[in-house]
């Protein structure tokens, strides 16, 4: 690497791709700095899955105190204390913060908590003013969650705002349909919420399987989820008492006491400089980059949410780890993006990889099977739990491989994570049944279906 620079590797942004990419480059012998504006760890270990996957246990004991008295234990009527969760979900975040903190320390790489613009190819400027310089630079800034520009949208939250909730509402709206507004509407369920989930088109989770889909809507009906479809929010109003009018087009208007915006996110290239340096944007902002991650500025690349591509954390580290490998490891690889497991921690979960069915009725045409296993799990019959949980498997015809697994059910995405490990691997349907049943099990629904 020349030496006219001041560092080899100038990383902007902190988070899951940021952290990864300064700590291996920083162990592949590189000179590495990098520029976080909040708080080291980004989105995913600050406020989206570490806090969100600890609020939702906490929110599973609801169901799991009421389970808990058909298997003979006397429960006594549990209060549920938000702020004691909340604090202690705060304060494990701020653990890992400094974990963070001590790997960038330990890997000397310079930490400089200040916001970073780009000001050339290879030149950035730090909010104090300080301008340093760098042979590459790697924009890993993260998305940001969107708002819509209508009257009153101001009233709402994100979720940069619900880890930090001085109290659970009475009431919550959700507006959105897929990730984040599925696993709040039920976290905030859980904690005896009223839940109107306010969803623009007609389905919730797109991308996902249809009959999976289904199936949560079916269990969240069940449970007393409102739902409210083709309903686009117009205007929010807020009245004196401080409750919320959520105003849609076609619909009675709903009142509740907070609005959720669960309605996507928008790549974090706003004021970043990147016009000027001459970097190319695409969709949304997004940074437009090819296989190696590479911007249309040689010097200039980018990996995780700013590339809109999988706004998944595994996903932006495999990015990160594939860049400095490539640039300063001296091993070139790309990013597998075929088979990627993911998982929605609903209440219950669903996970999945590889296609569902209607990508493979479009794919295939009708040279596919599919399988599927409809139980309630024996957990849930004890405990007098009428959810029924749903396993899909889908095959190619010609080849007999498994192109896609799809489960709704209670620990759906722990035990997806396994066997996609197997429709990674290309395995045929035939070497799913030859593996014995592990009973009993959910899993073991896995291996015998028919
Ligand atoms: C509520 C929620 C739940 C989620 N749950 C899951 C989940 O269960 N599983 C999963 O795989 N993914 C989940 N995600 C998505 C996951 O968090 C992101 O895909 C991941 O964090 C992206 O990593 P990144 O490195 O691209 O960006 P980030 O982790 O967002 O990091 C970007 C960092 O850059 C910093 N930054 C931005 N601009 C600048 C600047 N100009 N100067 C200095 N610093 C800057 C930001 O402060 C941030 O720390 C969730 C997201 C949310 C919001
Ligand atoms: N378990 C996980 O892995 C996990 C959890 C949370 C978030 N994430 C990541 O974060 C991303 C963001 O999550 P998200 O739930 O905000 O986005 P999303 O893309 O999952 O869902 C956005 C929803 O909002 C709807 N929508 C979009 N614009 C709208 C508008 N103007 N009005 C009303 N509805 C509108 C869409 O139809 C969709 O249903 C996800 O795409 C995902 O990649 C992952």
């Amino acid at each position: 690497m020349t030496k006219t620079y001041d560092y080899d590797l100038f990383v902007i942004g902190a988070g899951s791709g940021g952290m990864r990419a300064s700590r291996v480059a920083a162990a592949h012998g590189a000179r590495v700095a990098v520029a976080e504006e909040y708080r080291v760890g980004g989105t995913c270990v600050i406020r989206g899955c570490v806090p969100k996957k600890l609020l939702v246990y906490g929110a599973h004991f609801a169901e799991d105190l009421q389970d808990a008295r058909r298997f003979g234990w006397e429960v006594p009527d549990c209060r549920f204390d938000w702020p004691t969760l909340r604090d202690n979900v705060l304060a494990e975040v701020e653990r890992l913060e400094g974990i963070y903190g001590d790997i960038l320390d330990r890997h000397d790489v310079e930490l400089f908590t200040q916001r970073a613009t780009l000001t050339g190819p290879n030149e950035i400027a730090l909010a104090d003013g300080t301008k340093v310089t760098a042979a590459t630079i790697l924009v890993a800034t993260g998305s940001t969650p969107m708002v819509p520009d209508i009257p009153g949208a101001e009233h709402g939250i994100t979720s940069n705002e619900v880890f930090n909730l001085p109290a659970i509402p009475r009431r919550i709206a959700i507006a959105g349909g897929g990730y984040i507004a599925n696993e709040f509407a039920g976290i905030f369920h859980e904690f005896s919420c009223r839940v109107t989930l306010i969803n623009r088109g007609d389905r919730i989770l797109r991308g996902y399987d249809e009959q999976i889909r289904d199936r949560l809507l079916q269990i969240g009906l069940t449970k007393g989820l409102n739902f409210r479809f083709n309903a686009p929010i117009e205007r929010v109003e807020k009245q004196e008492d401080g409750s919320l009018l959520i105003h849609m087009g076609g619909q009675e208007p709903i009142e509740t006491d907070m609005l959720l915006w669960a309605v996507g996110r928008q790549p974090n290239t706003g004021g970043l400089g990147l016009g000027a340096a001459g970097v190319k944007l695409g969709r949304n902002g997004a940074i437009l980059v090819d296989e190696d991650n590479q911007s249309s500025v040689p010097s200039i690349y980018a990996v995780g949410d700013v590339t809109d591509r999988v706004q998944l954390t595994p996903v932006a580290i495999r990015e990160a780890q594939a860049f400095a490998d490539t640039v300063f490891g001296g091993t070139p690889s790309r990013v597998d993006y075929a088979n990627i497991p993911s998982a929605v921690f609903s209440h219950p979960p669903i996970a999945a990889v590889g296609m569902t069915e209607s990508q493979a009725r479009d794919k295939l045409g009708g040279e596919y099977q599919t399988y599927t296993s409809d139980f309630r799990p024996m957990k849930n019959v004890l405990a007098g739990r009428n959810e029924r949980s749903l396993y899909k498997i889908i095959v190619d015809r010609e080849t007999q491989k498994v192109i896609g697994l799809h489960m709704i059910g209670p620990d759906a995405p722990e035990i997806l994570q396994a066997a996609a490990i197997a429709v990674k691997a290309g395995l045929t349907k035939a070497q799913f049944d030859e593996t014995i049943a592990l009973h009993p099990t959910m899993a073991e629904e896995l291996v015998l279906m028919r």
